[in-house]
């Protein structure tokens, strides 16, 4: 009889594998294979959430189960690929509170054949969520911000970003944004002061030579950002109408969740706003009472090529999708076995 167990790949043995081009590309596939004119296939349930307690669900915890099948999607290595895979993610957002601290989000990825349905890995997925996060963010900003002012304006476009909530999400938004664009200024802020500092020593520390400021307050933050990632549990609105550059241009990134998805970013920001989605299955479910209607899919702009105004405000309403976390998943196993065969 062939051996059934599954592999384990732990942090340690995913981390190499979670290259900036690599990620982004899966997501990439994701964001385009969901569309409903894509010629990929993919079937991606609602996913479902398991409070733990029965007071607020946010300070109680969160287990969310996010099944995906994605078939024929395009990859630049294999051609047309599939993929079908679970993750299994908790939220606990006193986490990064304990001594020692931990993630407040911390994942697995379960990897099935999608020939015979048998499981083949289970992965350990707590910074593959961050960066496929963060690779939603980036490839978002690429096609709903820079692309509106023409076709090589994500190299050539120097712009200024805000990050709001400085916790994993926020540091990792801030890393990559200054790695991947021209960022001419970096404004940071956190509820606590030190951790916005922490994420300004990171950076002085991991891009030589790049502007940073730590704000009071996220208006500080924001009033003459390009480009505004905000990813903290607030349940109140933390960026307003007010507080956004007043000629426009503005595309904001809102990757973080109260209770609901949409509680960080002010009502008056999204009536003014353009709202783009990661997929419209989970919008139904997820963001019930939006004030503002949906305006498109991001893969839906990447396929149609049809991108926001110069002077448009865009929200990326980023819920995050299995999808995602199935594409990144099997592009690290493809590459892991690709690093055994070179081996063999
Ligand atoms: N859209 C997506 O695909 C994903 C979204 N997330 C969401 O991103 C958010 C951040 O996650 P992590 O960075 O992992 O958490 P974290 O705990 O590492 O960081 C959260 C940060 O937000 C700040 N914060 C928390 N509550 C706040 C409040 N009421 N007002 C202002 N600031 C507050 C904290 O000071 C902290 O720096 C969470 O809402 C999480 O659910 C996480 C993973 C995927
Ligand atoms: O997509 C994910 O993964 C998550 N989304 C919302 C918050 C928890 C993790």
């Amino acid at each position: 009889m062939s051996d059934t167990t599954p592999a384990y790949y732990g942090a340690d043995a995913v981390g190499p594998f979670l290259t900036w081009p690599l990620v982004n590309e899966a997501v990439e596939s994701a964001l385009k294979a969901v569309v409903k004119s894509s010629p990929a296939l993919t079937a991606q349930p609602r996913r479902t959430f398991t409070p733990i307690g029965s007071q607020s669900v946010q300070d109680q915890g969160l287990l969310l189960t996010m099944p995906a099948f994605v078939g024929n999607y395009e990859t630049s290595s294999r051609g047309g690929s599939s993929t079908l895979a679970c993750k299994l993610v908790t939220s606990f957002s006193g986490n990064a509170q304990r001594q020692p601290p931990l993630p407040s989000i911390l994942a697995h990825v379960l990897v099935f054949s999608h020939q015979t349905g048998q499981l083949a890995a289970i992965m350990e997925a707590t910074d593959l969520t961050t960066r496929r996060t963060v690779a939603a963010s980036l490839v978002s900003t690429k096609y709903l911000y820079f692309r509106r002012f023409g076709p090589d304006a994500e190299v050539t476009r120097p712009i200024t970003v805000a990050i709001v909530g400085c916790g994993v999400q926020g540091q990792m938004h801030a890393l990559a944004f200054c790695q991947s664009f021209r960022v001419r200024k970096l404004l940071c802020n956190n509820r606590s002061r030190a951790k916005a500092e922490e994420l300004a020593k990171l950076i002085g520390l991991e891009v030589g030579g790049q502007a940073v400021e730590v704000c009071e307050s996220s208006r500080e933050a924001c009033h003459e950002a390009d480009v505004i990632c905000v990813a903290t549990f607030a349940k109140e609105p933390l960026i307003h109408s007010q507080d956004l550059k007043p000629s426009g241009g503005v595309h904001i990134n809102a990757v973080g969740a109260g209770e609901i998805h949409f509680s960080e970013v002010a009502p008056s920001v999204y009536r003014r706003s353009k709202v783009y989605v990661d997929c419209y299955a989970n919008a139904e479910a997820e963001l019930v009472g939006l004030p503002a209607p949906i305006t498109a899919e991001v893969g839906e702009v990447i396929l149609s090529k049809d991108y926001p105004k110069e002077q448009d405000i865009t929200v990326f309403q980023s819920m995050g999708m299995a999808s995602e976390d199935a594409c990144v998943a099997q592009a690290v196993l493809d590459a892991i076995s690709a690093g055994k065969d070179k081996d063999e």
